[in-house]
Formats: C-alpha cells, structure tokens, sequence
C-alpha cells in the first residue's frame, strides 16, 4: 500500500507542445483546498465545472475545465485535480507552477497549507500510485505505456486488452491452478501415509500436464504480444550497387535513401520502421560491402557489419544483372564467409535476387526470393517471408496481448518449474517437497507478472520508463 504520508504530485499530462487542449492534473491526500484556490468554489465531485483558473492575485491565467475525483475513485486511488485548460505549454506550465505555489499558500479557512509538500511528480508516478493503491496490477501498469507507445494498430488494440486484463486473468486462472494443487501436495506433505493415494485418486499428473498445455498457449501469445510490441531488426545487406535502398525505399513506399547507379552511394545506415499485417519491422539500408580505400565508405561498411551482427533477420541482396560479372562469385564468397562467421546460426539469412526486371527468366536457388525494387515484383513474397521468420502467425492478431520481455522470461521460468515438476511425478517415487517446492516457485514466476510477487527495486525499474505526466 501507498504510504498515507506520500507527498502530493503534480505535473502537465498532455504532450508537450502545442494542443487545442491540455491537462494538469494533481494527486494527493485532500485537493480541496487547492482546488479552491485555483477556481475560486468548490467542485462537485466528478463533475467538469468551467470557470476561471486564478492568478494569486485573483486574475485568471485561463479559462478551463476544473474536475475534482475524490479518493479513492480516480486513475490513482488517491484525490485527484484535474484542470483542463488550453493547450499552450506557457499556459500549461504557469497553471502548474501556480498550483505549486498556491499549494503552499496558508488557507484561511483551515490555518494550515492548502496542499503540503506538493512536487513534480516523476515519469510514471501516476500510474505507480494506480499500482499502489490496486487500481491496476503490474501488468496492467505497463499495459498503460505500451499502450501510449504502440507504433501499429494491432500493438495498440493488443495493449488495450492487456489494460483491461485479459493478460492478468490468463496469469490468475494459472496461479489459481497452481494453488490448487500446491494445496494438495502439502496436504499430502503433512498425512505421508495416505501419499500415494491421494496423488493418484486426484490425477497430479492430469492436473500438471493441464497446467503445462495452458501455460504453452499463454506463452505463445504473449511471444506474439512481444513482437508487436518491439518488432525485429531488419538488416539490407550485400555488395554495392545491388540496389538495398531501393529496397528499402519499396518496402516504406518513400523515397527516404538516395539511390544513384554509383556503387558506393551509402554511407549513414538509413533505417526506417515499416508495418506489415500490424507487426512493425525496424528495416535498415547500409552501405554495400566491399574493399573500399574511401575512408568515409569504409566507416559506413563498418557500421554496417555492426548492425548485420545484430539483426534479427539479414536480407541478403544480390544483383541477377551481374551473377556472370568476372569479380561477382568471389566477392560474394567472402560476404557469405564473412556473415557465417559474425552471425549466429540462429539468425535467418533471407537471399534476394533483386533486378528481376532486367534479367527476365533468370533462375535462383530453391528458397530464395526474386524481386524487382523496381518494378515491387516479388515484395508481397518478401513480406510473407519476413512474417514468417518474425514468427507471426497470421490471424494470431485477435487474442494477442501485449507482452514484453520481462513477461516472456517469467513465463519461461514458470515452465520449466513445472517441467521439473512434472519429471518428479512422472517417476516411480516422487519427491512430494521437490514437487511442492517447483510449484511454489512456478507460481512465484508468475506472480512477478501481475507484481503480486515482485522486489521493489524491479517496480523503480518499471515506471521510470514512463513519459512525465502519466
Ligand atoms: N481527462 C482524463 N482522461 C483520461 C485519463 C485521465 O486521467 N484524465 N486517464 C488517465 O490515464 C485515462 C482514463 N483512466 C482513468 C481510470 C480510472 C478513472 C476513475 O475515475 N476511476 C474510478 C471510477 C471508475 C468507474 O466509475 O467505473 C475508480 O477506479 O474508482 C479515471 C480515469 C484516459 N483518459
Ligand atoms: N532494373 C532495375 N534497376 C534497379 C533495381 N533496383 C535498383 N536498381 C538500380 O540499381 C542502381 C543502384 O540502386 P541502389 O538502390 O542505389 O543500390 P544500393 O545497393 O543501395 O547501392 P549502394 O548504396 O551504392 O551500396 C540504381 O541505378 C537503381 O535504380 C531493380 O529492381 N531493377
Ligand atoms: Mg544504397
């Protein structure tokens, strides 16, 4: 819970810059006397009251909506004000510094300050306090920023039903299973006599495998929420000239990198994030590989080594209108070593034949991709293809959930406890407090999801990475 002495917080929620509107809000214990210093009467409770925001001196700094939400019915669990007024980051940042000021102001109706210790709230306190006061659970806390951060339609609908709680149902319904049988194995625990029987007559095995199967559903869609929460670095690779930022300029529908007939033309890595079916991709356009004496080409083929060592998947471009050119094989020879050696196995390798246009007929190896930049012959297989190595599984979009990193390992964690589990009770004489220890530790993995279970130190973690404001 929320220390009853925690300071009041107070800072501009809307973007920054320039808006029709914008929004300074307030948490704290009592914003009522604030309130009253600023609008001059007092606010029913959820109700937008128009009127004049005051000046010290009585003078209006604007003219706005004023919205008090008693605790604990507001977005923080706490008393929240909310001053709607215009959109103007000067008018925004005199309305907060005036609340600052007017919350150390004595009121002459109390004799005390209208709002002690009243400070700028840091990136994501708002929503730390929603956590605090279980407004939302961690999940959903997150929920919140990937749902401000969502870059494609399908991460933004995938956070607003991580916001609702969907995820933190699917992690609930498990740890509820989990206790269940944690339950019953520690009951066992304490009657060793009747061991055998009660894991049997209550099908453990059953009941674990169930549990495993569900969990291996919940991680596959939270390894689809992840990807559209972050999607995959795509590296355009390959000799000059073989037209990557052609490539690239197809693929984003813009001409964003130069393409000139001079081989050598990138140098700076173009990158550009790009959709497809929802999921983005974080394409970047290098400077072809070679031997180069430029010393400006030789910095931009460096870069681009340091980014094809941390692809998620390479796109391998290579030009039909010159396979039969005398220095072509040799060269791509030594790229082909040089990425089989920087690269994990793990990473794909997808090889395009570009320039289809002008070599009508050419062949190319059996899994391979024949395009034209030119002509967008051959994109829609390349999207399908990078779809594919994304792992996105098409029509997977509707029970997605919004998922990070953090999440994944958790799940993972929570698996393999209860693979541990399982080879215990799969044997002829189980280990009954190995088996109740992998399970209490499978749903501590859990937990640490939704921050039932969780070190402070991961929370500082969490909400730090919020926008001011929120
Ligand atoms: N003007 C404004 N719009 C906003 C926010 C805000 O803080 N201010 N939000 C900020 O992120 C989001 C909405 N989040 C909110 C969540 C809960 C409550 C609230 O009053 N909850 C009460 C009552 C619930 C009910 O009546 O069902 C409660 O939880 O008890 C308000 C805003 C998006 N839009
Ligand atoms: N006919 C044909 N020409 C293409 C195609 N794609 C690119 N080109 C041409 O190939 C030349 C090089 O294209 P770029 O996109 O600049 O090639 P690049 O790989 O980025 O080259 P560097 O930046 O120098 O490494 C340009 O003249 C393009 O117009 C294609 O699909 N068909
Ligand atoms: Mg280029």
């Amino acid at each position: 819970m929320l220390a009853p002495h925690a300071d009041p917080i107070a800072a501009i929620a809307t973007a920054s810059g320039r808006g029709a509107v914008g929004i300074v809000r307030v948490s704290g214990r009592d914003v009522r006397s604030l309130a009253r210093a600023l609008t001059g009467r007092d606010l029913a409770p959820r109700v937008a009251t128009y009127g004049p925001f005051k000046e010290a001196g009585g003078g209006p700094i604007d003219h706005g909506l004023a919205l008090h939400f008693p605790a604990p019915h507001s977005y923080t669990g706490e008393d929240v004000l909310e001053l709607q007024a215009h959109g103007g980051p000067v008018v925004l940042q005199l309305l907060l510094q005036r609340c600052l000021q007017a919350a150390a102001e004595i009121d002459p109706a109390t004799g005390a300050e209208r709002l002690p210790r009243l400070r700028l709230a840091r990136p994501g306190e708002f929503t730390e306090r929603a956590f605090l006061n279980d407004k939302l659970d961690l999940a959903q806390a997150e929920a919140v920023m990937d749902l401000i951060d969502a870059s494609t339609e399908s991460a933004a609908r995938s956070a607003s039903r991580s916001l609702a709680g969907e995820f933190s149902r699917e992690i609930h319904a498990l740890v509820d299973g989990l206790i269940q049988l944690r339950m019953l194995i520690e009951a066992t625990l304490d009657f060793p006599e009747e061991e055998v029987d009660v894991l049997s007559a209550h099908d453990v095995r059953g009941q674990l495998l169930n549990l495993q199967q569900t969990l291996a559903g919940v991680q596959a869609r939270a390894r689809q929420g992840a990807l559209l929460r972050e999607g995959i670095k795509v590296v355009i690779a390959g000799q000059p000239n073989a037209g990557k930022s052609s490539l690239l300029n197809a693929l984003a529908g813009a001409e964003l990198a130069i393409v000139t007939p001079i081989a050598g033309t990138t140098r700076d890595v173009v990158q550009q994030t790009i959709q497809i079916e929802g999921v983005p991709l974080h394409v970047l356009d290098t400077a072809g590989l070679r031997q180069s004496s430029d010393e400006v080409e030789r910095i931009g083929i460096e870069r681009a080594w340091g980014h094809i060592e941390s692809a998620d998947a390479l796109l391998l471009l290579h030009d039909l209108t010159r396979v039969a050119a005398p220095d072509y094989a040799a060269e791509d020879r030594a790229i082909r070593a040089a990425i089989a050696d920087k690269l994990p196995p793990s990473v794909p390798v997808i090889h395009l034949w570009n320039k289809h246009d002008a070599a009508p007929g050419a062949a190319v190896p059996d899994g391979d991709i024949a395009l034209s930049a030119r002509t967008g012959d051959g994109l829609d297989a390349l999207r399908q293809r990078l779809l594919q190595v994304a792992g996105w599984q098409a029509g997977a979009g509707d029970g997605v959930f919004i998922a990070r990193q953090r999440h994944l390992q958790a799940l993972a964690a929570s698996a393999s406890h209860l693979e541990a589990a399982y080879a215990q009770v799969a044997g002829a004489a189980p280990f009954l407090d190995l088996l109740a220890e992998e399970l209490r530790l499978a749903q501590n993995a859990l937990s640490a999801i939704t921050g039932d279970f969780s070190a402070d130190d991961l929370l500082g973690v969490i909400f730090a990475r919020f926008c001011i404001g929120k």
